[in-house]
């Protein structure tokens, strides 16, 4: 069972540099949410502050009624076990086999018996699809295998919290889709709160219960999936439809003179929003609503052709209903 994550007022600096100020929002138990967000806006510092590697300036983190900004370190290690973290490369050892990485949280962290580790890895290991490849080491394998068996490790101690940052950093359209169907169907089988850190508007526009955006040092908007693709609000507009009118430029904010350049340029028009990704095999997540549910509920009517097909609906999108196999090595 997944837990919720409330965060309220979050503050983050490194000296005078404000990196996000007063973010509150809630990650709702069992449900998958995204957070998007400019380069170098603090997509990674957020998810190392909610597991409690950095220390917030200000703010709550609340997990299972404890605020987890308050806790002494020997509270904070064992709270720290209801996570599961993908860190964007795998991180994994290059000098153990992927069986002895994936091992590693379970000898550290655990007094389990060999025979006992031996059976949960080799099971997390067929539920990212990676048996038999036990005894490869990182540097022989694709980055979309690494990603997995980092995914692995990060799922043995069972996880209540599962926080993954870039997880389509370096992969290919296609591995990303394997990826993003692998989320799908690991959400419903483990039923964790799953926070996903990425780039990939297309992923963002399928996968997600629930979708952030940080921009300019705050969150400018945090809620279900179909409420940021109707969304008018230009950052968010611009951002989740990858358009280039709007108010972010190259470098982070477009100056007075790029706006004005701007004016009485029509906006294109939303695409339409795609259906989300569902189980390889059917069963139901926590998470899933019927499409078109939380515009129905709220008055909005969606963009035309939306809830049609699982096309992301933006440029250079793909058409694929993946199931996860096995991926060739990269040479
Ligand atoms: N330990 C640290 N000390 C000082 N500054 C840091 C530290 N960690 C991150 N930063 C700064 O915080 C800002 C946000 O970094 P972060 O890596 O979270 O951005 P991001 O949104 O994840 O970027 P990207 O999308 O490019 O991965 C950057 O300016 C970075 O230099």
């Amino acid at each position: 069972m997944g837990v919720e994550i409330r965060v309220e007022g979050l503050t983050k600096r490194f000296g005078s540099q404000v990196i996000w100020n007063d973010v509150s929002l809630t990650l709702p138990a069992g449900e998958i949410s995204v957070m998007l967000g400019p380069s170098g806006t603090g997509k990674s510092v957020f998810l190392k502050t909610l597991v409690g590697l950095l220390k917030p300036d200000a703010g709550a983190i609340w997990i299972q009624d404890r605020d987890l900004t308050q806790m002494r370190e020997r509270d904070l290690y064992e709270v720290r076990k209801l996570f599961g973290v993908l860190f964007q490369d795998g991180a994994l050892f290059g000098s153990m086999n992927l069986y002895d990485n994936v091992a590693f949280p379970l000898r550290e962290h655990t007094k389990k018996s060999e025979s006992d580790i031996r059976k949960i890895v080799l099971e997390k290991m067929d539920l990212v699809g990676l048996t038999g490849a036990e005894s490869k080491l990182p540097g022989e394998i694709s980055g979309g295998m690494r990603k997995r068996a980092g995914l692995a490790r990060a799922l043995v101690l069972d996880p209540e919290i599962l926080l993954i940052d870039e997880p389509d950093s370096g992969l290919d359209p296609v591995r990303t889709s394997y990826i993003n169907q692998l989320f799908i169907d690991l959400n419903a089988q483990i039923d964790a709160t799953f926070l996903i850190v990425t780039h990939d508007i297309n992923s963002t526009r399928t996968v997600p219960d629930n979708i952030g955006l940080l921009y300019h040092r705050h969150l400018a908007m945090f809620g279900p999936r179909e409420m940021l693709l109707s969304s008018e609000e230009p950052v968010v507009r611009q951002f989740l439809n990858a358009q280039t009118i709007g108010p972010i430029g190259m470098s982070e904010e477009k100056d007075a003179d790029e706006l004005a350049s701007e004016e009485g340029q029509e906006l294109p028009p939303l695409p339409p929003i795609p259906l989300q990704l569902s189980t390889s095999d059917g069963t139901p997540r926590r998470g899933e609503r019927p499409a078109g549910d939380w515009c129905r509920a709220n008055g909005i009517t969606p963009p035309p052709g939306s809830f049609q097909s699982q096309n992301a609906g933006v440029p250079g999108v793909r058409h694929s209903e993946p199931t996860p196999t096995a991926e060739a090595p990269v040479a």
